[in-house]
């Protein structure tokens, strides 16, 4: 056996006589240490008595120990009551319990320890973040909410972080998120001169507004709702069935607009669709409507036939001749309105009403179109893309991320105004609107969250109105009503309401939805893709 192991074999041997020791020894150390209080007990009294008291309480003392002296057993008796109180003296009293750790505390340091390896420079002399230090070296103030969320953060970063470069910052800001919790959204404003990053959680924006008219002057058209950051006005909307004053996001068309086109891109079911649907909503009561559904899913069946929508049209076929005679027509506008200029005359209504032409994912008629060897439907957006500002002619397409790289470079550069709903990752977000954005995402976003660009403003966040398809009816009834009481007349449920008509029970969700399609001549469902247009050619 080598010298080692009987050492450790001595230190074990030792270590559990020593517990022995302690467990054989502990009555007499309680004893010992309540004998200890007892003394210590009787010289504070001593102590505390007067003088000219302490010659007859030793006197009583002395004469109460003669009488239990002289009781049978009395000193056995007076010995064990000793060692009873002596034990219960020395108990050791109950460890206080260690206070709860604070919680702010704890995540503070774990974001500082999760940031140290990001902002700690090697050669350093003073360094902000260190592997031991505090979090109060780095962060300047920090805010918690009720439920013990953080919810706003100063933190201070070394002058050598390179807070310039897209990536660099991404890390940081991903592993505040991280730490501060990613069901929230969050948003990031880099001072440079200072080297901050004040990182504030953003409310949720509110979900339940339906469709509905909003209060907005002619041109304008509300694409969503945002946070007070976002815009410095607000409308009254109705919500939850009181009247709330909500942030518009507004996007401004027509001859004055700097950004007459929309391109808005999404990952499948995020909203693109409904999107479009409320623009087109929107839209009917002052212009015209072109609508192409290149997916052919049948989700703006709701607008076939209705006054004001020249075409739906699914197919390449109808959607070619429905563009190429949006071309003509936009430079049939053009002209009327130059030689209304030339004669110095009002130009006539037919080239000042608003014509939109919506596409909801062009790209798969470009694809079907380049295997049939047809025009491609995004080439003969050029002229309306290129003129319809002065032609009041204004484009909005709707795309999936997928497929934006498949989206004409005209089409790219003429739509100013950008919207990107879903999960956004950070090149996303550059790619869809064209410039950084300061919000980190949350990791799950509802339909129709997303964030808009109206021109070279900065974005903002984005909650798209809810206008589902009234043909779906996976759709709550109430959402579906509030779409259907939208839709321009020809609306069987309009006509019961007229005063002339006679009573009519209440319609139901089902029933009225049902007049609908009876109305349409569709199917029910999302892939009522029968859809009959009504060509203006
Ligand atoms: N703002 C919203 N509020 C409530 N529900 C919404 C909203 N936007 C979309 N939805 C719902 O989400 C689902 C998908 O929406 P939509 O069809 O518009 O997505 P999409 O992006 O067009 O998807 P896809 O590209 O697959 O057609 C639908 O059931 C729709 O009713």
């Amino acid at each position: 056996m080598s010298l080692t192991r009987h050492l450790h074999r001595g230190r074990d041997l030792a270590r559990t006589a020593g517990d022995h020791a302690a467990d054989m020894f502990a009555p007499l150390t309680l004893i010992g240490r309540g004998l200890r209080h007892h003394l210590d007990w009787t010289k504070g009294r001593w102590a505390a008595t007067p003088k000219e008291r302490r010659g007859p309480t030793l006197f009583l003392t002395a004469a109460l120990a003669l009488g239990v002296f002289l009781l049978p057993h009395g000193l056995l008796f007076a010995l064990v009551a000793l060692m009873a109180s002596a034990a219960w003296a020395g108990r050791r009293p109950k460890a206080a319990p260690s206070p709860e750790p604070d919680a702010a505390d704890l995540k503070l340091a774990a974001l500082y320890a999760a940031l140290t390896p990001y902002l700690a420079g090697p050669d350093d002399m003073s360094p902000l973040y260190t592997l031991d230090g505090h979090y109060k070296n780095a962060f300047g103030g920090w805010e918690f909410d009720g439920d013990g969320r953080l919810c706003a953060l100063e933190i201070a970063y070394p002058a050598y972080f390179t807070d310039t470069e897209p990536a660099a910052r991404a890390r940081i800001e991903q592993v505040v998120q991280g730490k501060a919790g990613r069901a929230r959204e969050y948003r990031f404003d880099w001072d440079e001169e200072s080297n901050r990053l004040r990182v504030t959680a953003l409310a949720p924006l509110a979900t339940d507004i339906a469709a509905q008219r909003f209060v907005t002057a002619p041109g304008e058209i509300v694409l969503g709702f945002t946070d007070a950051l976002g815009t410095s006005r607000t409308i009254p909307v109705t919500q939850g069935g009181t009247v709330a004053q909500q942030p518009p996001v507004v996007w401004r068309v027509g001859p004055r607009s700097a950004e007459p086109h929309l391109l808005a891109l999404g990952s499948s079911g995020s909203g693109t669709s409904t999107l479009l649907r409320s623009i087109a909503l929107q839209a009917l009561p002052h212009g015209d409507l072109v609508v192409i559904d290149g997916a052919g899913t049948g989700e703006h069946a709701c607008l076939v036939n209705r006054p004001g929508v020249h075409t739906v049209e699914t197919s390449l076929h109808g959607a070619v001749a429905a563009l190429e005679w949006a071309a003509k027509e936009t430079e049939r506008r053009l002209g009327l309105l130059n030689a209304a200029r030339h004669h110095g005359v009002a130009a006539p209504e037919e080239a000042t009403r608003p014509l939109w032409l919506l596409l909801d994912h062009p790209t798969e008629l470009s694809e079907l179109a380049q295997a049939e060897e047809r025009p491609d439907p995004q080439d003969l957006l050029e002229v309306p893309l290129r003129h319809g500002r002065a032609a009041r002619v204004t484009v909005v397409i709707a795309e999936d991320v997928e497929a934006a790289s498949r989206l004409r470079p005209t089409v790219r550069a003429a739509t100013r105004t950008k919207v990107v709903l879903g999960p956004v990752t950070p090149d996303l977000g550059r790619l869809a609107l064209g410039a950084a954005l300061d919000i980190t995402p949350a990791a799950h976003t509802p339909a129709g969250r997303g964030y808009a660009r109206v021109g070279a403003a900065a974005p903002v966040r984005l909650q798209v109105p809810a206008t589902v398809d009234p043909l779906d009816e996976d759709a709550p009834a109430q959402l579906r009503d509030a779409v259907i009481a939208l839709l321009p007349h020809r609306d069987t449920r309009t006509e019961a309401a007229a005063p002339a008509a006679p009573a009519a029970p209440p319609a139901s969700p089902t029933d009225r939805a049902e007049d609908l399609v009876a109305e349409l001549g569709v199917e029910l469902g999302k892939d009522a893709g029968a859809v009959r247009p009504r060509p203006v050619w």
